[in-house]
Protein backbone atom coordinates (compact mmCIF):
# COMPACT_ATOMS: atom_id res chain seq x y z
CA UNK A 1 0.00 0.00 0.00
CA UNK A 2 1.67 3.41 -0.74
CA UNK A 3 2.38 5.31 2.43
CA UNK A 4 0.23 8.35 1.16
CA UNK A 5 -3.30 6.39 1.13
CA UNK A 6 -2.39 3.87 4.35
CA UNK A 7 -4.77 4.80 7.29
CA UNK A 8 -4.57 4.93 11.40
CA UNK A 9 -6.03 1.71 12.62
CA UNK A 10 -6.68 1.11 16.55
CA UNK A 11 -7.22 -2.32 17.49
CA UNK A 12 -8.26 -3.05 21.11
CA UNK A 13 -8.26 -7.08 21.55
CA UNK A 14 -9.05 -8.88 25.09
CA UNK A 15 -9.86 -5.64 27.17
CA UNK A 16 -7.17 -4.28 29.10
CA UNK A 17 -4.65 -6.57 29.16
CA UNK A 18 -3.80 -6.98 25.19
CA UNK A 19 -3.94 -3.15 23.38
CA UNK A 20 -2.62 -2.94 19.61
CA UNK A 21 -2.15 0.12 17.95
CA UNK A 22 -1.57 0.51 15.01
CA UNK A 23 -0.57 3.68 13.20
CA UNK A 24 -0.27 3.53 9.52
CA UNK A 25 0.71 6.45 6.92
CA UNK A 26 3.05 8.99 6.35
CA UNK A 27 0.53 11.92 7.05
CA UNK A 28 0.41 10.90 10.96
CA UNK A 29 4.30 11.33 10.84
CA UNK A 30 5.88 15.05 11.01
CA UNK A 31 8.11 15.71 7.82
CA UNK A 32 11.32 17.96 7.79
CA UNK A 33 13.53 18.05 4.84
CA UNK A 34 16.73 18.73 4.63
CA UNK A 35 17.93 22.10 3.75
CA UNK A 36 20.62 24.23 4.30
CA UNK A 37 19.93 24.37 8.52
CA UNK A 38 18.73 20.12 8.30
CA UNK A 39 21.00 18.00 7.36
CA UNK A 40 18.97 15.55 6.22
CA UNK A 41 15.13 14.62 5.05
CA UNK A 42 13.66 13.17 7.86
CA UNK A 43 10.26 12.14 9.21
CA UNK A 44 9.58 12.72 13.37
CA UNK A 45 7.36 10.09 14.66
CA UNK A 46 7.42 11.87 18.11
CA UNK A 47 7.46 15.36 18.96
CA UNK A 48 10.72 16.61 18.73
CA UNK A 49 12.70 20.03 17.76
CA UNK A 50 10.28 22.41 16.08
CA UNK A 51 7.99 19.66 15.40
CA UNK A 52 5.36 20.10 19.17
CA UNK A 53 2.56 18.28 19.48
CA UNK A 54 1.41 17.40 23.24
CA UNK A 55 -0.58 14.37 22.62
CA UNK A 56 2.60 13.06 20.35
CA UNK A 57 5.47 13.22 23.27
CA UNK A 58 5.95 9.33 23.71
CA UNK A 59 4.61 5.98 23.95
CA UNK A 60 5.61 5.29 27.12
CA UNK A 61 9.97 5.21 28.01
CA UNK A 62 9.73 5.58 23.95
CA UNK A 63 11.06 9.46 23.67
CA UNK A 64 12.31 9.52 19.78
CA UNK A 65 11.86 7.78 16.93
CA UNK A 66 13.72 9.94 13.70
CA UNK A 67 13.83 8.43 10.62
CA UNK A 68 16.46 10.58 9.04
CA UNK A 69 18.15 9.96 5.46
CA UNK A 70 21.49 12.30 5.41
CA UNK A 71 22.56 14.18 3.08
CA UNK A 72 26.22 12.97 1.32
CA UNK A 73 28.81 15.26 3.32
CA UNK A 74 26.87 16.29 6.60
CA UNK A 75 25.49 15.19 9.61
CA UNK A 76 24.77 16.01 12.98
CA UNK A 77 27.89 18.04 14.46
CA UNK A 78 28.89 18.03 18.05
CA UNK A 79 26.33 18.55 20.80
CA UNK A 80 25.66 17.43 24.20
CA UNK A 81 23.10 14.90 25.25
CA UNK A 82 22.29 13.66 29.32
CA UNK A 83 19.63 11.44 30.89
CA UNK A 84 18.86 9.42 27.76
CA UNK A 85 19.42 6.43 26.14
CA UNK A 86 20.28 6.55 22.43
CA UNK A 87 20.31 3.81 19.88
CA UNK A 88 21.26 4.18 16.33
CA UNK A 89 20.15 1.41 13.51
CA UNK A 90 22.17 1.96 10.00
CA UNK A 91 19.53 0.68 7.73
CA UNK A 92 21.23 2.30 4.30
CA UNK A 93 25.17 3.80 3.74
CA UNK A 94 27.91 4.81 6.43
CA UNK A 95 27.88 6.95 9.35
CA UNK A 96 30.70 8.27 11.44
CA UNK A 97 30.21 8.47 15.06
CA UNK A 98 32.52 10.20 17.66
CA UNK A 99 32.03 10.65 21.61
CA UNK A 100 33.54 12.32 24.19
CA UNK A 101 33.35 9.41 26.25
CA UNK A 102 35.72 6.79 23.98
CA UNK A 103 37.32 9.66 21.50
CA UNK A 104 37.38 7.47 18.57
CA UNK A 105 35.26 7.65 15.26
CA UNK A 106 33.89 4.77 14.65
CA UNK A 107 32.18 3.97 10.97
CA UNK A 108 28.82 2.24 11.22
CA UNK A 109 26.98 0.87 8.07
CA UNK A 110 23.79 -1.35 7.21
CA UNK A 111 22.57 -3.60 10.08
CA UNK A 112 24.72 -1.74 12.61
CA UNK A 113 23.25 -0.80 15.81
CA UNK A 114 24.92 1.31 18.23
CA UNK A 115 23.37 2.36 22.14
CA UNK A 116 24.79 5.41 23.70
CA UNK A 117 24.27 6.19 27.75
CA UNK A 118 24.13 9.75 27.68
CA UNK A 119 24.03 9.48 31.65
CA UNK A 120 25.97 12.46 33.10
CA UNK A 121 26.79 14.33 29.65
CA UNK A 122 28.10 13.15 26.62
CA UNK A 123 29.24 15.10 23.40
CA UNK A 124 28.61 13.27 20.43
CA UNK A 125 28.30 13.75 16.33
CA UNK A 126 26.96 11.44 13.57
CA UNK A 127 28.25 12.59 10.63
CA UNK A 128 27.55 11.14 7.00
CA UNK A 129 31.00 11.70 5.39
CA UNK A 130 30.65 9.58 2.18
CA UNK A 131 29.13 10.19 -1.09
CA UNK A 132 25.38 8.42 -0.66
CA UNK A 133 22.63 9.30 1.25
CA UNK A 134 22.80 7.53 4.88
CA UNK A 135 19.55 6.80 6.58
CA UNK A 136 19.51 5.67 9.97
CA UNK A 137 17.29 5.57 12.81
CA UNK A 138 18.41 7.35 15.82
CA UNK A 139 16.06 6.35 18.94
CA UNK A 140 15.66 7.73 22.14
CA UNK A 141 14.74 5.51 25.17
CA UNK A 142 14.00 7.39 29.06
CA UNK A 143 16.45 6.04 31.67
CA UNK A 144 14.62 4.89 34.77
CA UNK A 145 15.70 8.09 36.50
CA UNK A 146 13.66 10.48 34.44
CA UNK A 147 10.59 8.11 34.15
CA UNK A 148 7.48 9.63 36.10
CA UNK A 149 6.84 8.33 39.59
CA UNK A 150 10.55 6.69 39.51
CA UNK A 151 12.50 6.75 42.99
CA UNK A 152 15.28 5.75 40.94
O1 LIG B 1 20.95 16.39 16.67
C1 LIG B 1 20.23 16.16 17.60
O2 LIG B 1 19.47 15.01 17.70
C2 LIG B 1 19.50 14.09 16.67
C3 LIG B 1 18.38 13.93 15.87
C4 LIG B 1 18.39 13.00 14.86
O3 LIG B 1 17.31 12.85 14.10
C5 LIG B 1 19.51 12.24 14.62
C6 LIG B 1 20.62 12.39 15.39
O4 LIG B 1 21.72 11.66 15.15
C7 LIG B 1 20.62 13.30 16.45
C8 LIG B 1 21.83 13.41 17.31
O5 LIG B 1 21.68 13.64 18.53
O6 LIG B 1 22.91 13.22 16.79
C9 LIG B 1 20.14 17.10 18.74
C10 LIG B 1 19.27 16.85 19.77
C11 LIG B 1 19.21 17.72 20.84
C12 LIG B 1 20.02 18.81 20.87
O7 LIG B 1 19.97 19.68 21.94
C13 LIG B 1 20.90 19.06 19.83
O8 LIG B 1 21.69 20.15 19.90
C14 LIG B 1 20.96 18.23 18.76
Amino acid sequence: MPYHTCIKQTLRINGPWLVILVKKGAELLHYLPASEYHPANTYFHFSFANYYDPDNMHYGVLRVVNDDDVKPHSGFDRHPHKDMEIVSYLVKGNLTHWDSATQVEDVLSRGHVQTVTAGNGVWHSELNNHDEWCRFLQIWILPPKTRPGSAV
